[in-house]
């Protein structure tokens, strides 16, 4: 920020020199004491003992923490924080010892409409958004992108409502954290001696799988040594001779249903001829196999019936009504038509690109289609055609793969992953609408006419908007969190500087550097956020009077906050912006002490 910007400050007269205030007054020249709103009267200090340390707040209890409307900055990067506040003279500053503590203002701001925002307990809004963001009727741009609405006050203590107002909700924190663990779980590697240290770019190789003894292809997280990014490496044993041509168009797909191919390079550093393809790894993710077909809950959990058993004392499906197929699918056995439609979309799209750019998928099975929350990705894609096969007619494979998501279709219809037809497909039929049973059977139709994907559309049909439709609404709930986070970040961007300046034991040498100066200011600005006390000297935590103040703070506004010194003898009326500007210089300071990153 532009230091020019701020007026001249003249020194007051009179001020006690040995106070802390008095060394801060004579020592900066850039930031005046400014603007007292009529709201002063108010200030219930008097009463307080001036042998405890603490910091009153009694009248400082908000009503509402949005003060009057005031003018706000333009931006709070390129433009003076109050301008238009501010008379173009110098402004004196006065004094006023009030019960034993002296308060400094200056006579301009006597007539000032920015009122201590804390203490005012006035109703209007130091507005957070829309309409409300006009200061005198101006509409500052700035002011309108600012943050989410301050939440009502809350008490630190109050779990469910501050769960509710400044963190996100548990289910999608859960699959944050899912994630998040996901990357930093690691295997034991003494179970893999023979594994590299890094291949290529690409080092802490954990395999995604457990070695199977003369696997043909294994699969790894890796992290690039460059960007310490994680990605998921195939490693094909053994390939020798030449690297087919279309894993070059493979590399060009980029849809959010197909794992993206990044690269493609040979090695010896598993001791024989492997190449390696390098894809985007996707923490948290399981495959449609696991967790459809294979392990856990459902069907093929093992906890409910084959249906197409050999055995002839297993339950037939047809013995079953239709009440006890519902009462499968709300345990769980059977998946919801919703949830398949949702896979069978995800996964035409997948092959809708793959075969728009003239390849075709060839290992569409349910090991190979990957789930991470509602995102179902196709895996792996290309390695089935890392080798060249002259041979092959890539319309040919085309239909291969129409028929292979009807059998993955029929697998998670019934979930099992082998089934006799006619018998999967009628229970199909008993279970799920006429639609589903009309696209599995088109999808693993045998006739020799030619079939495209995009056939599929009209069968899919509406089905498609509810698809679109929930995706929108799972994105408008991430879109709010992240409005929600990315405030969170600002607030805590804020806390990293004042925690770099205050309390500092030295700086260049000097030992009073956190004591003196603007940040003798910012001191009592965290003693005013952190350890205000209530009347009776119980600790006063409000979370949403803290996010208040850091906004302000954070906007440079106008409004006034009083920080009353440790000895409580006196109080400075400062506003955000000159608590904006302080900890501007203080931490700039900082940064060009500090040896380079
Ligand atoms: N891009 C990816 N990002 C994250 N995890 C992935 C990715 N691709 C696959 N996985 C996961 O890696 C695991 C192993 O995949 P892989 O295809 O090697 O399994 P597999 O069934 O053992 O197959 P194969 O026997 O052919 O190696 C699976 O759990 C799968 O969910």
């Amino acid at each position: 920020m532009d230091p020019s910007i701020f007026l001249p400050y003249s020194p007051p007269n009179g001020l006690p020199q040995e106070s802390k205030l008095a060394t801060y007054m004579n020592r900066s020249t850039s930031t005046p004491t400014r603007a007292l709103g009529q709201t002063l009267a108010k200030l219930g200090l008097e009463d307080s003992p001036t042998f405890t340390k603490k910091i009153l707040i009694g009248d400082f209890v908000p009503m509402n923490y949005f003060g009057p409307p005031s003018v706000m900055p333009e931006s709070p990067e390129n433009s003076p924080p109050n301008t238009m506040m501010i008379p173009p003279s110098t402004p004196q500053v006065h004094q006023e010892n009030v019960g034993g503590t002296t308060y400094f203002y200056s006579s301009d701001s006597m007539n000032s409409s920015a009122g201590l925002n804390a203490s005012a307990g006035q109703t209007s809004s130091f507005a957070m958004g829309g309409d409300e963001c006009l200061a005198g009727g101006v509409p500052s741009p700035y002011a309108t992108q600012m943050y989410q609405p301050t939440p009502p006050p809350m008490h630190l203590t109050a779990k469910p409502g501050l769960a509710a107002s400044f963190y996100m909700p548990d289910t999608i924190r859960a699959e944050v954290y899912q994630r998040n663990e996901d990357v930093f779980l690691t295997t034991d590697l003494r179970q893999y001696p023979d594994l590299p240290e890094a291949v290529e770019m690409y080092a802490e190789l954990t395999p995604l799988e457990s070695a199977a003894p003369h696997a043909l292809a294994t699969s790894f997280r890796a992290t690039h040594r460059r960007s310490a990014e994680h990605y998921a490496l195939r490693r094909l044993h053994n390939h020798s001779g030449a690297v087919s041509k279309r894993l070059e168009v493979w590399k060009k797909i980029d849809h959010p249903n197909v794992v993206k191919l990044h690269e493609i390079f040979s090695t010896k550093a598993f001791n024989d001829h492997s190449l390696v393809l390098v894809y985007d790894y996707h923490p948290g993710s399981v495959s449609v196999q696991q967790k459809y077909l294979g392990g856990g809950g459902g069907a093929a959990g093992g906890d409910t019936y084959d249906p197409f058993s050999n055995d002839p004392d297993a339950p037939r499906p047809y013995t079953h009504q239709k009440n006890a197929m519902l009462r499968a699918v709300a345990h769980g056995a059977l998946l919801p038509e919703a949830e398949l439609w949702s896979l069978l979309v995800q996964l035409t799209a997948a092959l809708r690109a793959i075969h728009h750019a003239g390849l075709a998928c060839r290992s569409l099975e349910a090991s190979k289609v990957v789930v991470s929350g509602c995102r179902v990705r196709v895996a792996w894609a290309g390695a089935a055609d890392a080798s060249p096969a002259p041979h092959s007619d890539i319309g040919q494979a085309q239909q291969e793969d129409l028929r292979a998501l009807g059998r993955l279709a029929l697998s998670l219809c019934v979930r099992s992953p082998t089934c006799d037809l006619p018998a999967a497909m009628e229970r199909v039929a008993r279970t799920y609408s006429a639609d589903l049973k009309n696209l599995i059977l088109y999808l693993l139709s045998t006739s020799p006419a030619r079939r495209s994907v995009t056939d599929l559309m009209p069968m899919i049909g509406a089905r498609f908007y509810t698809q679109v439709e929930a995706l929108q609404r799972r994105a408008d709930v991430i879109e709010t969190q992240l409005a929600r986070e990315a405030d969170n970040g600002r607030l805590l961007r804020i806390l990293l500087k004042l925690g770099a300046v205050n309390e500092r034991p030295e700086l260049n040498m000097d030992a009073s550097w956190s004591e003196t100066g603007d940040r003798y200011m910012l001191k009592l600005f965290r003693d005013y956020l952190f350890h205000s006390v209530t009347a009776d000297g119980r600790p006063w935590l409000d979370q949403a009077h803290l996010a208040h103040c850091l906004n302000q703070l954070d906007a440079g506004s106008p409004n006034l906050v009083e920080l009353m010194s440790r000895d409580e003898q006196s109080v400075l009326v400062v506003s955000y912006a000159e608590l904006k500007h302080c900890l501007d210089a203080a931490f700039e300071e900082l940064m060009l002490a500090a040896p380079p990153s």
